[in-house]
């Protein structure tokens, strides 16, 4: 049995079905992160563990005990949600001990822990100040030794960093995974930024409109998205249309003039089906499986983005700024890719049937 699990967690608001038959398993020590848009339940998955929304059917346990209708206060979760503020009359000490001072710790064991979880956010030195006297990120930070001064089994973050510049922001992720990691604490990260949620979890879950659709490793699901909203929500791709001709071993697509053979999952002859080729993966060379014209070319800093008019359609190809010339808008290219990197999605994901096991 895992740390935490839901099965089949449900959540109705009246007629809205906000999460639908949720299920999820983390393991002691892991960090997982809730990624998809928004009002997709991410954050109604993450009140119901809390113990803040009620579940409408399914159950929720932690450690073996069974907790779908425990009281929040007697789960002991340790929580940085965005509207969880901070207390405006309280300084950063009495905010971060605020939960030791309500399970009645001796004060010398207070003053002890609040110093150890202001040093592990790097704030010992604001320990006096007021909330109106810091920056966003320290409130954040603040917000999160609150949540881990209890040292909490389990630790719900929803969107903890979103008040954050983007380099802060990235900063704080490489932090905030440190702190995890040093804590052990069991984490739970709502987001809806998918290079955040990739770059700092052991696994996600994509959700859309209240379903887990894929769960795993970031890298597995990048390089392997399921369906057609996966590989666009995770990462960006190319998305080429084409039927299938033949199914052996591979999958044989036409793609208008061009025909692959594609590993992975089989189609039945004659399904519509989507190649999705992730832009990094493509390279221009003189001449690759396809010849095209750069259309325009955007340059990245590290990298050039190009999109290239094919006949099978306009690709973006992601080159790396090797600091050599840069191909110009106009020019004539191939545009090449290694058979590894294709993945077939099916056109309509209602018509999953017609996949082959
Ligand atoms: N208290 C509520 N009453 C009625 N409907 C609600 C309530 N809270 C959320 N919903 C609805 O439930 C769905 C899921 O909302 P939720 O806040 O869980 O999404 P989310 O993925 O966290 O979105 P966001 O990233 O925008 O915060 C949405 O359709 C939302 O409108």
């Amino acid at each position: 049995m895992s740390f935490l699990e839901l099965t089949d967690v449900t959540k109705f608001y009246g007629n809205t079905c906000a999460v639908s038959a949720m299920n999820l398993t983390v393991e002691k020590g892991e960090f997982v992160s809730l990624l998809g848009p928004s009002g997709c339940g991410k954050t109604t998955t993450l009140q119901m563990v809390a113990g803040f929304e009620a579940v409408t059917s399914g159950r929720i346990t932690l450690d073996g005990r069974d907790i779908t209708h425990a009281k929040a206060n007697v789960r002991g979760l340790g929580i940085v949600f965005q509207s969880y503020a901070l207390f405006a009359h309280m300084t950063v000490a009495g905010n971060v001990g605020f939960g030791l001072e309500m399970r009645k710790l001796p004060k010398t064991e207070q003053r002890e822990r609040v110093a150890q979880a202001l040093a592990l956010v790097h704030l010992e030195q604001h320990a006096s100040r007021y909330p109106r006297e810091l920056s966003g990120g320290q409130r954040q930070r603040v917000a999160l030794a609150r949540a881990l001064v209890i040292e909490p089994p389990v630790l719900l973050l929803d969107e903890p960093l979103s008040n954050l510049d983007a380099q802060l922001r990235e900063e704080m992720q490489f932090e905030l995974r440190q702190i995890q990691r040093r804590v052990g604490a069991t984490t739970v990260m709502v987001t809806h930024d998918q290079s955040e949620a990739m770059s700092i979890s052991d696994r996600v879950v994509v959700m859309e409109a209240g379903r887990a659709m894929q769960t795993g490793h970031p890298h597995r699901v990048y390089e392997h998205p399921e369906t057609r909203f996966i590989s666009t929500f995770v990462g960006k791709t190319n998305l080429l249309p084409g039927t299938v001709t033949a199914s052996g071993a591979r999958t044989h697509v036409a793609l208008g003039p061009l025909a692959v053979q594609v590993d992975g999952p089989r189609f039945l002859p004659g399904t519509a089906v989507l190649l999705s080729l992730r832009p990094e993966k493509l390279h221009c060379v003189p001449a690759g499986r396809i010849d095209g014209q750069v259309r325009e070319r955007f340059f990245l800093g590290s990298q050039w983005l190009y999109r290239v008019g094919t006949a099978v359609g306009d690709l973006m190809v992601l080159a790396p700024n090797d600091g050599r010339d840069a191909l110009s808008e106009g020019e004539r290219t191939g545009v090449d890719w290694p058979d590894h990197c294709m993945r077939l999605l099916p056109a309509d994901e209602t018509a999953g049937a017609e996949a082959l096991p």
